[in-house]
């Protein structure tokens, strides 16, 4: 069974990306298995080192969205890449959008050692 840790690594984490290719999503959406049964709506990738996104736990503590305190909004901005699935996108064939920003992201921490299981939000 796959920690919640390890579903938020494989799901939101790529230090060595983006390549900048406009098909980044279309490939990493596949890649990291977030086609499978549906097209995922929308997925954020963070291009920074882990141990950089692992220490957001200990930075801004704020409300999540679903109102829980857990969560975290780095004090840094990052370089992140937006995937966003196109309206005219149809399963198996996901077609995804993809956006390069630099963003404050804010993530949800839980467990010990103290680490982020869920992505929230970007600002
Ligand atoms: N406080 C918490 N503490 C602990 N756990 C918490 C907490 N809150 C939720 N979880 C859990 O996380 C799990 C999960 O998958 N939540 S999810 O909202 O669907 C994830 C969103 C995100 O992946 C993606 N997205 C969204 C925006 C964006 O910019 N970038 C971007 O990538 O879209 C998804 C849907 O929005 C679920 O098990 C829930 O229980």
């Amino acid at each position: 069974k796959e920690s919640r840790a390890m579903m938020f690594q494989q799901q939101h984490m790529d230090p060595d990306g983006p390549s900048t290719n406009s098909n980044y999503c279309n490939q990493m959406m596949r890649r990291r298995l977030m086609t499978e049964g549906r097209c995922k709506p929308v997925n954020t990738f963070i291009h920074e080192p882990l141990v950089d996104v692992q220490a957001i736990c200990l930075q801004g503590n704020t409300i999540c969205k679903n109102g829980k305190p857990n969560c975290h909004k780095s004090s840094s901005s990052m370089k992140i890449t937006d995937c966003r699935v196109k309206s005219s996108s149809k399963y198996p064939d996901c077609d995804y959008q993809t956006s390069h920003k630099e963003r404050h992201i804010i993530v949800a921490c839980e467990g010990n050692p103290y680490v982020p299981v869920h992505f929230d939000a970007s600002v």
